[in-house]
């Protein structure tokens, strides 16, 4: 039998990247506000992750940025005109709205969707469902185009099931796989689905952060479970750490991470930990390889330590002999007691074997790590090979994205630029030029006109 894979799409960082500071509850995106940003830089930065990846011998994929700034977001709040009246009157009338709906904040696409590979699944098929995103505005208009570009990235209707996003409203806030983690013992069978869920929407007696938003709902959780037609026995629903969310942990994948047979999280990543281990526990069942747990003690790593480091939005990813390799960014060699940790992790018995640095400095100030910057999906040999063949990154698409972003990315952007119109015009033509060489047909707004 062919093996099943983890495939790795990481979203490329988009012409208007930028720091607006449009996410409160987020430290990096607060403490970076209006700083001069380098979108040249950051695409770079990011494909030169996603190579590194696909030369160690893991599938990566790419998954295009969204049209930005979105004028048709701007026509529905009222501005009219042409596409520069729209984008000058928004300038002088409302430059935060113009900077959220000109964020590149689609690179992080650990918040494009959730995902159950189809062994998790009753129809047998892989099921997507974009995150709403609905807690933040600059983020609540990805989806539609999330999912446009996801089938396109994964066309074939026998092997992939897309559903729309949930319902845009607080009750079923949804952040897509950045608190969702999948634990399997081969990717060939069944896994157990993790969903961690920030705060129940209908029963209010539950705890919840008191001084940030909680994104995520336990009721968006279980609906995107029951739409991918997961068993009772495979998904675990846990609740976040209010405590860790108001110290700045806005998604799960800030604080934990998981792979394989292996849970590596911090001692307050969650509510009640032994419960996690409990309800993770019984729903592993008695495969034959154990589960791992293992759990970084606050006396070693602080929260604070977390969320500035980004220990835990690294990459767990599995060689063919089951070895592990973590992928941080170098802000965790940059903190003295996490590289400590890291290095003494190394020598104790766990399949966490090898950890890989990665200069992500332009992501990071805005709060996204190795891990946000991807969408884990993982695929049968078949369902692989009816993926759109252009997404998949190799020399030749590694040298082709570095020639274009260096053809259409400027290596300086502050948010007064935003309202430049050859801005607009230069993401529009690289945009249009992105669909020919990852094959997406038109799929942008202004390609549609
Ligand atoms: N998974 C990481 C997501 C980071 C993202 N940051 C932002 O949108 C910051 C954008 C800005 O402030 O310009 C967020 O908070 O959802």
């Amino acid at each position: 039998m062919h093996s099943a894979i983890e495939a790795n799409f990481d979203g490329l960082v988009g012409p208007t990247h930028n720091y607006s500071g449009l996410s409160f509850g987020n430290v990096a995106s607060q403490v970076n506000t209006a700083k001069p940003s380098n979108p040249r830089a950051a695409a770079k930065q990011g494909l030169v992750k996603m190579k590194a990846l696909a030369d160690m011998g893991f599938v990566q994929g790419v998954l295009a940025p969204h049209e930005r700034p979105h004028i048709p977001t701007l026509r529905s709040l009222g501005f009219s005109g042409t596409d520069q009246q729209v984008l000058t009157a928004a300038a002088k009338h409302a430059p935060k709205l113009l900077a959220a709906v000109s964020s590149a904040s689609c690179m992080w696409t650990a918040n494009a969707a959730t995902v159950s590979p189809s062994a998790d699944t009753k129809d047998g098929r892989v099921h997507f469902t974009p995150a709403n995103l609905v807690n933040k505005f600059h983020r609540s208009i990805e989806h539609v185009t999330t999912g446009e570009i996801l089938k396109a990235t994964f066309p074939d209707q026998r092997y992939f099931a897309h559903h729309p996003a949930l319902p845009s409203v607080e009750h079923f806030g949804d952040e897509g796989a950045a608190n969702h983690t999948r634990f399997c013992s081969s990717y060939n069978e069944a896994g157990v689905e993790l969903f961690v869920y920030g705060m129940s929407a209908f029963n209010t007696a539950m705890p919840r952060p008191q001084q940030f938003p909680a994104r995520h709902t336990l009721e968006a959780s279980q609906a995107v479970a029951r739409r991918h037609g997961l068993s009772e026995q495979g998904a675990v629903f846990v609740q976040q750490n209010p405590v860790a969310i108001d110290a700045g942990v806005f998604h799960n994948d800030v604080i934990a991470v998981g792979n394989g047979n292996v849970h590596f999280y911090h001692e307050h990543a969650f509510l009640d930990t032994e419960q996690m281990k409990a309800d993770l526990q019984l729903a592993w069942g008695d495969r034959t390889t154990p589960l791992y747990f293992v759990e970084v003690p606050n006396s070693a790593v602080s929260v604070a330590d977390c969320v500035q480091s980004y220990l835990f939005n690294s990459q767990l990813l599995s060689q063919p002999n089951g070895d592990m390799t973590l992928v941080v960014p170098s802000e965790c060699q940059e903190n003295e007691n996490v590289w400590a940790y890291l290095t003494d992790l190394l020598t104790h018995n766990t399949p966490i074997k090898a950890v890989k640095v990665f200069d992500l400095k332009q992501s990071m100030s805005n709060g996204g790590g190795p891990a946000c910057l991807r969408l884990r999906v993982a695929l049968s040999q078949q369902e692989l090979a009816a993926v759109n063949p252009a997404t998949i990154m190799n020399d030749q698409l590694f040298a082709t994205l570095n020639t274009w972003v260096d053809q259409h990315y400027r290596d300086q952007l502050i948010e007064a630029d935003l309202a430049d119109p050859s801005l607009l015009l230069e993401s529009r033509q690289a945009l249009d030029e992105l669909t020919q060489i990852l094959q997406l047909g038109s799929l942008y707004d202004f390609q549609k006109a």
